[in-house]
């Protein structure tokens, strides 16, 4: 296999889009416990929360009382999301340092999820990364449907690449280009994140994969093929944003850390800690899993080579 990377960052955003999605709202104890089993696995980015309307996204109302009760060790990044203005100031009122920003590169998308256009959300964001960086806060910034959109389709390159450059002249951190559907093919992915990385991006590049189709694993092998070495996966296979219908979980974290494992790429990760977290995401959601191998784990063990 050609350019493959020997070791990969992944982002856990179980605790912020994972559980985003679920209908029945998950004591905040609970979340707390997962977020601090999380900490423990070797993982060294975790997406916490999101500072959203607690109208559109009940499960995301106790934020800051998440952020601020949560275990935070020096060595790991804990992010929070934010949409807006609003969400900023409530974010960094409860001392949140590392900020995830959202906008769709699709315009019927980004008025469902944020009510605005995205127009108005780079506005906003930009405002929002200026006083961030003046204050030394870490900024990512993921571009939704950066493939398909649930309402208009294909997502043409030409769109992504537009936003892509204008988040480079922002400066920010990190650019994340999002699946949100999980419709894209391994072309489309090979395809797009080659043509970015061929610009010499200043910010991380990242892949954040949903496996609505099923293809959220060759994608990341996509995405590694074409020089991604950052991906956002999610504890389970949870996850979905509540404003792109049909959306499916994410690629899931334990499946994604065996394959890379398997294939002697690094993670960091402490691959029997991160199968007890999957244990603890099971009894909180209280519904099958659509991760491959917390099934195995139920006839049986998970045989690794590393
Ligand atoms: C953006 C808004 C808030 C606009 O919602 P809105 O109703 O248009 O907001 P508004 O500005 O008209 O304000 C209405 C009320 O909400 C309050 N408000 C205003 N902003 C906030 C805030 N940030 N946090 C808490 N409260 C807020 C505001 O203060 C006001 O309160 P009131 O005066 O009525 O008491 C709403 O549409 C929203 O919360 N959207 C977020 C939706 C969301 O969380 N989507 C999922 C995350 S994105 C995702 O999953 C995709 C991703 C990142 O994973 C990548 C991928 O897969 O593509």
């Amino acid at each position: 296999m050609i350019n493959l990377p020997k070791s990969v960052d992944i982002l856990e955003s179980g605790p912020r889009d994972g559980i985003q999605n679920e209908t029945t709202f998950i004591p905040t104890a609970k979340k707390l416990e997962l977020i601090n089993a999380l900490s423990e696995t070797g993982l060294k980015r975790i997406e916490a929360t999101s500072f959203v309307s607690p109208k559109h996204v009940p499960q995301m109302a106790d934020a800051t009382e998440v952020y601020q009760n949560m275990m935070k060790k020096n060595d790991i990044q804990y992010l929070a999301l934010i949409p807006n203005l609003r969400g900023f100031e409530l974010a960094k009122k409860a001392g949140v340092r590392e900020i995830a920003l959202v906008a769709g590169a699709s315009e019927t998308f980004n008025k469902n999820n944020v009510r605005m256009s995205v127009e108005e959300s780079l506005r906003q964001l930009s405002i929002v990364n200026e006083t961030a960086k003046e204050e030394g806060m870490f900024v990512r910034f993921s571009i939704a449907t950066s493939f398909f959109c649930p309402y208009e389709g294909l997502v043409s390159q030409e769109t992504v690449l537009a936003m892509v450059k204008e988040l480079e002249e922002m400066k920010v951190n990190e650019i994340v280009l999002c699946d949100t559907i999980g419709r894209a093919n391994p072309k489309q992915v090979y395809e797009l994140f080659s043509r970015v990385l061929d610009q010499g991006p200043t910010a991380k590049i990242t892949a954040h994969l949903h496996d609505t189709y099923g293809l959220s694993k060759a994608n990341s092998l996509a995405a590694l093929h074409a020089g991604v070495s950052s991906f956002d996966t999610a504890i389970g296979g949870l996850g979905g944003c509540p404003f792109a219908p049909g959306a499916a979980g994410n690629d899931s974290t334990e499946d994604f850390v065996f394959m890379l494992h398997e294939m002697g790429i690094q993670t960091g990760v402490h691959f029997e800690k991160l199968m007890d977290c999957v244990k603890l995401v099971k009894s909180m959601t209280k519904r099958s899993l659509t991760g491959h191998l917390q099934q195995i784990t139920n006839k049986g063990h998970v045989q690794t080579v590393s």
